[in-house]
């Protein structure tokens, strides 16, 4: 069967130019070389200057469309299943099982995403984690010395796994607490491994903490259910056993809380070190969050109050600052599918079985989108709506945009605000690396010193 067009609406779909690479490996070793570098967006930038912003491609063992075009990558991501299905390399899928958010698909993905969402978004739990943030970091903060060098990766690392183990399950008893962490350091490490199941292997090692874990949250689910009023939900296995279809099975649950901190337990972390990052490198911005911190945290303090999750929504120079951190930062950088079908968008033709990658980097990257793009700027952002653009979509888009978002933004407004109120800082020179996953090489190093 040829690709090269196909009739669609008296149109002719085209499948985009590009090149298949090498035999098997296909284009995968430029891919992954680019993607280590400081610049991984070479690879695709080479590429739109000879094909276009959508372009083919073979990744990772399958013949992929890459699109770097905001509009198209729009559509794709909010087709819903009868176009595209989520793809992730095989270790992952082996690791999530078959009925994780982040892999099922029509009524079952919607009504646990529904259900996920709403609980996230909802006021009760943002002042539930405002209160355990504040109290989770000025813990963590209260130990810092003066001169003392603080890794600002691993302090927000410790802090948002609580956070959102108490949000996902309603655990807070150290001892587990601690065991979860290990256990979960044990399964992350197999993410990205070979798709190898033998005793011994990266991935048995963490598929067996994986089944150590559900057995703590099964246990706690069937607590739950034996004294359940069926009203209170103070955390989403709340919100999930609350749920009258009888269609979430204890497995089901238990499972996708393992699968939900995937996306959660590192993405938070990254976010906040890349700020103070980006801050420590410009100190107009730093001054600005600082002074709109300090002012708030006094007018809260005149009247003797804390400060409220809206609150720290409402800093809006902050805000703009995690925005900016979001576009340059690129956490996420662009999101696998795989059509179950031909599609065709905007005149390019995606064919049946083949991938499709929307490469976010690209288009945050973008000088047409986003002037001066590689400087960290974020004034830009006043008066900029962001929510109606398909140029920034760091959360995604369409059916599975990230129920986390108001989330992260919470938690990095929180972290920040303290940060800025009681220390100055200086950093230590280091390095973002992209791959495989976005973080900094040393943690970010800072030297603290509290402000009298
Ligand atoms: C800076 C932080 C974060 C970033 C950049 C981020 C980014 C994303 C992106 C791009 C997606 C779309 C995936 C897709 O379309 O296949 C996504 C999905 C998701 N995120 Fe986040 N996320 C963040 C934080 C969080 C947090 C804190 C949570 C949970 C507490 C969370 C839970 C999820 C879940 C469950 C999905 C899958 C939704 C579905 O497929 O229905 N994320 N996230």
């Amino acid at each position: 069967r040829t690709w090269r067009t196909k009739k669609t609406n008296n149109q002719r779909a085209q499948l985009p130019a590009g090149s298949r690479g090498w035999p098997l490996v296909g284009e995968t070793l430029h891919f992954v070389s680019s993607a280590y570098s400081p610049r991984p967006e070479r690879f695709m930038d080479k590429r739109r200057l000879m094909y276009g912003k959508v372009f083919r491609s073979h990744l990772f063992g399958s013949p992929t469309i890459v699109s770097t075009d905001a509009e198209v990558s729009r559509r794709i991501l909010q087709s819903d299943a009868s176009s595209f299905v989520p793809w992730y390399p095989k270790s992952l899928t082996e690791l999530m099982g078959k009925s994780s958010i982040l892999l099922i698909n029509g009524n079952l993905q919607r009504r646990v995403h529904g259900l996920i969402g709403a609980f996230f978004k909802s006021p009760d739990l943002k002042a539930q984690i405002t209160g355990d943030m504040r109290m989770y970091v000025q813990e963590s903060m209260a130990k810092w010395k003066d001169h003392q060098l603080i890794h600002i990766q691993d302090e927000t690392k410790n802090v948002v796994f609580q956070i959102l183990v108490k949000a996902l399950i309603g655990l807070e008893k150290e001892k587990e607490m601690a065991f979860l962490k290990q256990q979960f350091k044990e399964f992350i490490a197999g993410l990205m491994s070979l798709p190898v199941k033998l005793p011994g292997s990266r991935l048995y090692r963490s598929l067996q903490a994986k089944k150590r874990m559900g057995m703590l949250i099964e246990s706690i689910i069937e607590e739950k259910r034996k004294n359940n009023s069926g009203c209170a939900t103070r955390d989403v296995v709340d919100v999930l056993i609350n749920d009258a279809s009888d269609q979430l099975t204890d497995d089901l649950i238990s499972d996708n809380m393992i699968d939900l901190m995937i996306p959660a337990e590192d993405s938070v972390p990254v976010l906040v070190t890349l700020a103070v990052k980006y801050l420590s490198e410009c100190p107009l911005a730093l001054q600005h969050v600082q002074e709109e911190n300090t002012q708030l945290k006094k007018r809260r303090s005149l009247v003797g109050e804390d400060l409220r999750w809206t609150d720290y929504m409402s800093l809006s120079f902050t805000q703009d600052v995690i925005t900016e951190t979001l576009r340059m930062g690129n956490i996420i950088s662009g999101i696998m599918r795989k059509a179950v079908k031909d599609v065709e968008i905007r005149g390019h033709l995606i064919p049946k079985g083949w991938c499709v990658l929307t490469y976010f980097r690209s288009v945050h990257l973008d000088e047409n989108h986003y002037g001066e793009a590689y400087r960290f700027d974020p004034w830009r952002w006043k008066d900029r709506d962001m929510s109606s653009s398909c140029s920034f979509t760091p959360f995604g888009g369409g059916q599975r945009l990230c129920p986390g978002l108001d989330l992260a933004r919470l938690e990095a407004a929180i972290f920040l605000h303290h940060l800025v109120t009681n220390f100055t800082w200086a950093a230590e020179e280091d390095q973002i690396v992209n791959f495989p996953t976005v973080r900094l090489k040393r943690g970010l190093p800072i030297r603290v010193r509290r402000k009298s």
